[in-house]
């Protein structure tokens, strides 16, 4: 089937003049209408499982921005919490969450597929958002990397280096095998619900791969990838599935191969130029603006786009950010971002 809708048409192998654009946390604290909805549902977790209110955060980036994709609104922590796991943000500081250090902890951990009774109002966001966007709008689900929600999950919170979870891979790694392999069940059947739900493409963020390195990498980032992306091809071959090891820096090379990627998400660690000749010669690529131009914006901004969009002219290309889009940012210069990419391009 030919496609339409831009994002699926990049997805599907093409070039285009103009790539199609989104951007991390679009749904977000920089925009005061997001903040109202916020206020009204409470607080951020009463807002992922709100599905009126979460389909209506996921829309208004796309009523404003016209964005050719909108990301489903919800956080990758709330498969640890249908786990069984605690739960809470704390304000200005994060998430907080009940840990996992030893065997009896796991023991308190639900089997996978006991996680949909709690994650059903997720499912009803995908079917609200089918309805109410725009035709040519496609609408991603996503979901954490298990790697990156194991970090999480042993912590209790964010680390700066991820110790907590190299600590146990070390001192215990029976222990982090089950909750790696527990966590990559329950993603997998998390994703396929979504997809029946009604989202087009899936994204699995692995926020924290960068601090895997060489046979860790292997192991804990791409082995598990695939185990996910080969059991949701099986079942929905024609779903295009967005990986991004953030960080991975050579891990990224090949990393469309050996998972079954469709299309590798960069952060901006690496230069556009290095992106296109070591991971685009491979597919689609997504990225990869540095989230500071939405604060400092100006010609800086302007120029960075048209060097993006440049780099990656050659091949199957996403424009989106290197990473999630920060509170600070000014909803202007997201209006420059997209004017800028969507200008004619010079011949
Ligand atoms: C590590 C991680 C988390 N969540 C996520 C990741 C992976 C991507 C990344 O690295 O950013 C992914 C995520 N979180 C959120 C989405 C929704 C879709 C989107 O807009 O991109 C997605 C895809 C909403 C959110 N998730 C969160 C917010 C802010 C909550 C608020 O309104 O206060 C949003 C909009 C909270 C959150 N959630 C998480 C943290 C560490 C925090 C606190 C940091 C912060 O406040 O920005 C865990």
């Amino acid at each position: 089937m030919t496609q339409t809708k831009k994002l699926l048409r990049s997805l599907n192998g093409e070039t285009q003049s103009v790539p199609p654009i989104w951007m991390m946390r679009q749904a977000g604290r920089y925009l005061p209408e997001y903040r109202a909805t916020r206020a009204e549902a409470g607080d951020f977790l009463s807002l992922c499982y709100n599905s009126e209110l979460a389909a209506e955060v996921t829309l208004q980036p796309i009523r404003r921005y016209g964005f050719d994709a909108a990301i489903l609104f919800a956080d990758i922590l709330l498969v640890p919490e249908a786990l069984g796991a605690d739960l809470w943000f704390v304000t200005g500081e994060g998430p907080r969450l009940s840990t996992i250090q030893a065997d009896a902890d796991f023991d308190r951990i639900k089997p996978a597929d006991a996680i949909h009774d709690h994650l059903s109002p997720i499912y009803e966001t995908v079917k609200i958002l089918r309805r109410e966007l725009p035709e040519e709008t496609t609408l991603i689900g996503f979901a954490g990397a298990p790697w990156t929600v194991a970090t999480y999950m042993i912590a209790g919170q964010g680390t700066p280096d991820q110790a907590p979870a190299h600590k146990l891979m070390i001192e215990n790694v029976a222990l982090f095998d089950k909750i790696m392999d527990r966590l990559t069940e329950a993603t997998i059947t998390y994703l396929d619900m979504q997809i029946q739900a009604g989202a087009e493409v899936v994204k699995i963020f692995d926020s924290w791969a960068g601090s895997l390195k060489g046979e860790a990498f292997e192991k804990y980032a791409v082995a598990p990838t695939k185990r996910i992306i080969d059991a949701l091809k099986a079942k929905h071959p024609n779903t295009p599935i967005i990986a991004f090891p953030r960080e991975a820096g050579d891990g990224y090379i090949g990393f469309a191969g050996k998972t079954g990627a469709d299309c590798v998400a960069l952060d901006n660690s690496v230069t556009p130029e290095w992106g296109a000749a070591h991971v685009q010669v491979d597919g689609c690529v997504q990225g990869n603006l540095a989230s500071r131009h939405m604060v400092t914006g100006g010609q800086d901004l302007i120029d960075e786009v048209r060097h993006i969009r440049e780099a990656f002219s050659k091949g199957p290309h996403i424009f989106n950010l290197g990473h999630g889009i920060t509170p600070d940012a000014d909803p202007e210069n997201v209006t420059l971002m997209i004017e800028t990419l969507r200008e004619s391009v010079p011949a």
